[in-house]
């Protein structure tokens, strides 16, 4: 018996859909790549998925289109159980940092194909229309006669978008797309994406590990360290109010100074000359091995008495200068007006809100906030 051709199965005006992960863990032999993920994305939500290497970002993605199958845990799409599902059947569109154009095709051929499997049974006006909409959603109209080897990087990804596009999949599954793009294209490609996503209302998981694109583009943002699901929230709050200092470290550019230190006689202190002030202590920080988290723009430098730093480095960022300020043993960053004149050996003070610092366990790295 022929499939049901996917047109038929998922009505045109059903594009949306929301995934869920529930406790899935994935072995390769003895290597564990994925544990107890459970994960949670919304119909229409732009979800990013940051980790470093290695971390499982591409073999979630792998799981969730099909091509690998969890060693436990179910991948829920709409509420169905998919395990039975391959990966035609999931319709779901998995867009990758290499482009998998064919090269002797042009544009408008390798836009059409996904379009001409028989499992698809597009009528021809139907096909035409759309590789149109998605040649100008992604500006690439001029181009569609061209051969795609004679197209520069952000132009063909621009194509390997819209072969993803025209196929009107119900979820986007994006792995690393802009990575092999240069700084300024990238840039451009990311708020592009983000308009296209927001223009198509429909689910997107883009999996990184440039927490810059991270932040810029997600709605929500997980945050993935060997095969564990650390945090899951807002680019806000996983700034403003990071779980563990795994995350404090992974979001931020410079990222949050970590300091170790302890509580002295309710009194916090990092290092000799490094006192917090009393109002600095948190709720249920007892007596114990501590480390101190202080967002390089929550620090303030002036110059003068007394004394409490020295500055090691200035770089000029063109609106703003990072310092390097160094505080007995410690090294600590903040972001300074440009306007601020301050060379190398220059001596400083330096102050913060105390609101604004986080305290965390060093023994666990957890904050204190989320542990209570
Ligand atoms: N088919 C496989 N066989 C054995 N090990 C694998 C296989 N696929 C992935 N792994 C391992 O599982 C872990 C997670 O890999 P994965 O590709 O998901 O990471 P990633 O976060 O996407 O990394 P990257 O950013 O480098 O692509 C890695 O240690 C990897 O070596």
């Amino acid at each position: 018996m022929l499939p049901i051709a996917l047109e038929e199965r998922h009505p045109r005006n059903i594009l949306m859909a929301h995934i869920r992960l529930d406790n899935v863990t994935k072995t390769f032999g003895a290597h564990t790549a994925l544990r107890n993920l459970n994960l949670e994305i919304a119909d229409g939500e732009f979800f990013v998925l940051l980790g470093e290497t290695g971390a499982g970002k591409t073999t979630t993605l792998r799981i969730i289109a099909g091509l690998e199958k969890p060693t436990e845990g179910r991948v829920l799409i709409d509420g169905v159980d998919v395990a039975d599902w391959g990966a035609a059947e999931r319709d779901v569109a998995l867009v990758l940092q290499q482009y998998s154009l064919y090269p002797r095709y042009t544009v408008k051929q390798n836009l059409e194909f996904p379009l001409k499997s028989k499992l698809r049974r597009v009528p021809d006006g139907e096909i035409a229309e759309r590789v149109a909409k998605a040649a100008k959603t992604l500006r690439i109209e001029h181009l569609l006669e061209r051969k795609t080897d004679r197209l520069s990087g952000g132009e063909m990804q621009r194509v390997s978008i819209g072969r993803a596009i025209v196929r009107k999949p119900r979820v986007f599954l994006m792995d690393e797309p802009l990575s092999a793009l240069d700084a300024k294209l990238r840039e451009a490609l990311r708020t592009e994406l983000k308009n296209i996503q927001m223009n198509l209302g429909q689910t997107f998981l883009f999996v990184t590990h440039d927490q810059i694109e991270a932040m810029s583009m997600g709605d929500k943002i997980g945050v993935l360290n060997n095969g564990a699901l650390v945090q899951v929230g807002t680019p806000q709050e996983i700034y403003a109010n990071p779980k563990n200092t795994f995350v404090a470290r992974s979001v931020g550019s410079p990222p949050m100074n970590l300091v170790n230190g302890r509580l002295v006689a309710g009194r916090a202190v990092v290092a000799p000359g490094f006192e917090l002030p009393a109002g600095a202590t948190a709720a249920g920080a007892a007596d114990r091995p501590l480390t101190f988290g202080i967002r390089p723009e929550d620090v303030q430098v002036e110059q003068g008495a007394p004394v409490t730093a020295k500055v090691h480095d200035v770089e000029n960022h063109g609106v703003e200068k990072i310092l390097t300020l160094r505080v007995g043993d410690n090294m600590l960053r903040a972001t300074v007006p440009a306007r601020t004149s301050l060379s190398i050996e220059d001596e400083v003070r330096f102050g913060w809100n105390p609101d604004k610092l986080t305290i965390f366990d060093q023994a666990s790295g957890l904050s204190l906030k989320h542990a209570s």
